[in-house]
C-alpha cells in the first residue's frame, strides 16, 4: 500500500513489503467506505513478526502496560506485549467482559460503539500503550484513551499500523504520542 512510511520503516524491505500486503476493500462495511483490511498482513508470519516487532521497538522504555482493543487490536497487541514482556488488558465491546471497571460509548468512522475496560487489571499510575490496527476518524483511540485514564492509568502512547490521515485521527489525538508505520 502506497503511503507515507514512518522513518523507522525507510529501507526496512521487510516491513515495506509487509504493509503492501494491507489491501483496499471498497464499500465495506457500508457504501462509500474504503476498508483498509490487514488480513493478508495478519496470515503471512514474516509480515506480521516484522510489524509488531517495529510497534513493539517504536514505544517508548517507560510502557509498562499494552492495552489492546477489540477486534484487531487484540492480534496486534498481544504480539507487542509478548515483544516487550509486558501484560495486555484487553478493552472489549459490551457484554463480553464478566466484571467491568469503565464503560465508553463512541463513534468511528462507520458507526457507532461501546467500550468497557475490565476491573481491577490495570493499576493506577500504570504507563499504557494502546495499541489497534487502524487510526481513522480518532473516536475508538480517543475513547480508549479516556477509559484508560479513568481508571488512573497514563497514556504514554498509542500505536497503529495504518493512519488515515484524511480522516483526522492525530488531530484529536492532539497531545498524545501517536505511533503508525504507514499513512495514507
Ligand atoms: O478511528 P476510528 O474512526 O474510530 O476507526 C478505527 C477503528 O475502526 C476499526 O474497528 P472496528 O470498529 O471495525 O472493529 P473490529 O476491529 O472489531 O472489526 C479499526 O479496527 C479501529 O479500531
Ligand atoms: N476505512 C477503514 N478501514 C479499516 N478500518 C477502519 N476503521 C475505521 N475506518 C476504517
Amino acid at each position: 500500500m502506497t503511503g507515507v512510511v514512518d522513518p523507522s520503516v525507510a529501507g526496512r524491505a521487510d516491513l515495506v513489503r509487509a504493509l503492501d500486503l494491507i489491501r483496499d476493500i471498497p464499500d465495506f462495511p457500508q457504501p462509500g467506505v474504503l476498508f483498509k483490511d490487514i488480513s493478508p498482513l495478519l496470515a503471512d508470519g514474516a509480515a506480521v513478526r516484522a510489524v509488531v516487532d517495529a510497534m513493539a521497538a517504536q514505544a517508548g522504555p517507560e510502557v509498562d502496560l499494552v492495552v489492546a482493543l477489540e477486534a484487531r487490536g487484540f492480534l496486534l497487541g498481544a504480539g507487542v506485549g509478548y515483544a516487550r514482556g509486558l501484560g495486555v488488558v484487553p478493552v472489549r465491546k459490551p457484554g463480553k467482559l464478566p466484571a467491568v471497571a469503565h464503560r465508553i460509548d463512541f463513534q468511528l468512522e462507520y458507526g457507532t460503539a461501546t467500550f468497557e475496560l475490565p476491573a481491577d487489571v490495570l493499576s493506577p499510575g500504570a504507563r499504557v500503550l494502546v495499541v489497534d490496527d487502524v487510526l481513522a476518524t480518532g473516536g475508538t483511540m480517543e475513547a480508549a484513551c479516556e477509559l484508560v485514564e479513568r481508571a488512573g492509568g497514563t497514556v504514554v502512547g498509542v500505536s497503529v499500523v495504518l493512519e488515515l490521515a484524511a480522516l483526522g485521527g492525530r488531530r484529536r489525538l492532539a497531545g498524545r504520542n501517536v505511533h503508525t508505520l504507514l499513512t495514507v
